[in-house]
């Protein structure tokens, strides 16, 4: 049988494409049958199919018109994501508003948001009373986070009277001490990784009020090329800092994607150094700086083979037999450079009489690596 090919185009600003796609990212995912293109973003999208999956991150009316135009003339192709749910993370509140819908329980750790609100105008601003259920220091966030150097200026503000510096719209978070590190947990569909972070080191009790506000942005951001290593870890001497359960975070990962019908997003976390087991979930953000992850080009390429071969499965479901046929020729092209004789006797011992319709579970993610797991 020919080889079937799978094509994912990308559709992302400049930056973006240079850091994401990394000739390692693009000769793995080759290896595995996937062909990653470029979407030349001066013509229309409609044009330069067909692709199996459309990978984006570019925002405005008209790319979103060009998404609609294309769904309709391949109805099969996967969207990675729809760009509606895309725009709720470029509010800071409606952002964080999906974390009160989680329903999860762990019996040691709790989490939330930090006490948080909204202001639109200067007059709003300077009425105390509009924010009297908040304490000094605060953070001021612009309240659109819309990817631009502008929406990531924040304000550490440690007095009422600097609060006239702020230009509303903004968000006013209280400031929790964490001890200064940040997790950032990424999410690949259902592969979860936590890494840390420096991040703003603690505040003091008694406040200085010698100081009114600290500007800063991107503080616990990496360059593009830099990743998370030990060298890393011991640089920022994160290396002692204990990370929070992982099958907390999976947890919390799993409902925020559901919630949130997201596949490919980050998020900030901190424990809130009062408590020890309270977390607070303060951004999310949308396709962020994967190849900053360890391993990233395996992580996404696994991704990428389960997203189309999920979709050329639910297509060629017909009968049983075929039904298991269609998926192990599909599987077999996309995943047998990689796992060799291991899986194709996986693959034999789906095809026996008494399992008829499914699959290995999970034959993408062979081996368990730390600090990483599946939802
Ligand atoms: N409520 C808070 N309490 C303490 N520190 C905070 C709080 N909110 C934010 N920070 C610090 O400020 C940094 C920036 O905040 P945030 O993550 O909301 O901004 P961002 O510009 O959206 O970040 P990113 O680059 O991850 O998109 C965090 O990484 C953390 O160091
Ligand atoms: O370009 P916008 O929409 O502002 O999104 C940024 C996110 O806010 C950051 O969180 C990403 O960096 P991290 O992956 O280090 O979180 C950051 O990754 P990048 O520095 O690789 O571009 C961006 O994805
Ligand atoms: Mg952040
Ligand atoms: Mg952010």
């Amino acid at each position: 049988m020919a080889e079937r090919r799978f094509r994912i185009g990308y559709a992302l600003a400049d930056k973006k494409q240079q850091s994401f796609i990394q000739n390692s990212l693009v000769s793995l995912a080759e290896s595995r049958g996937i062909d990653l293109v470029r979407v030349d973003a001066d013509r229309p999208l409609v044009d330069q199919g067909p692709f199996d999956c459309v990978l984006h991150k570019l925002y405005g009316d008209d790319w979103k018109a060009q998404l609609r135009d294309f769904e309709r003339k391949y109805p099969n192709a996967v969207i990675l994501d729809s760009p509606d749910a895309i725009e709720r993370l470029h509010n800071r509140i409606s952002m964080l508003q999906v974390v009160s819908e989680l329903k999860i329980e762990h019996q040691n750790e709790t989490f939330g948001i930090p006490k948080q609100i909204v202001i639109y105008d200067k007059e709003t601003l300077l009425d105390r009373l509009a924010w009297e259920s908040l304490k000094f220091p605060v953070i001021a966030k612009p309240l659109v986070a819309d990817g631009s150097a502008k929406s990531h200026k924040m304000a550490l503000v440690y007095n009422h009277e600097a609060l006239n510096k702020l230009k509303p719209p903004i968000v006013l978070q209280e400031f929790v001490n964490h001890g200064g590190v940040i997790f950032k947990v990424y999410v690949v569909g259902n592969y979860v990784r936590c890494v840390k972070r420096k991040s703003l080191p603690d505040v003091e009790d008694k406040l200085d009020f010698s100081k009114d506000l600290l500007s800063f942005s991107q503080i616990s951001n990496l360059a593009a090329n830099e990743r998370i290593d030990d060298k890393y870890y011991e640089m920022m001497h994160l290396g002692d800092t204990e990370m929070p359960p992982q099958s907390f975070l999976t947890d919390i990962a799993r409902g925020l994607r559901h919630a949130l019908k997201l596949n490919l997003f980050n998020f900030d976390v901190i424990r809130d150094s009062r408590f020890g087991n309270r977390y607070l979930i303060i951004d999310i953000n949308y396709f962020p700086g994967y190849a900053k992850m360890p391993n990233y080009e395996s992580v996404l390429t696994d991704f990428f083979c389960d997203t189309v071969y999920n979709k050329q499965k639910d297509r060629t479901v017909k009968g049983p037999d075929e039904k298991v046929c269609s998926e192990i020729s599909v599987l077999d092209q996309c995943q047998m450079h990689s796992y060799g004789e291991d899986m194709r006797k996986i693959i034999s011992n789906t095809c026996s009489d008494e399992d008829e319709g499914s699959l290995p579970v999970s034959p993408f993610h062979m081996e368990e690596k730390e600090n990483s797991v599946q939802v």
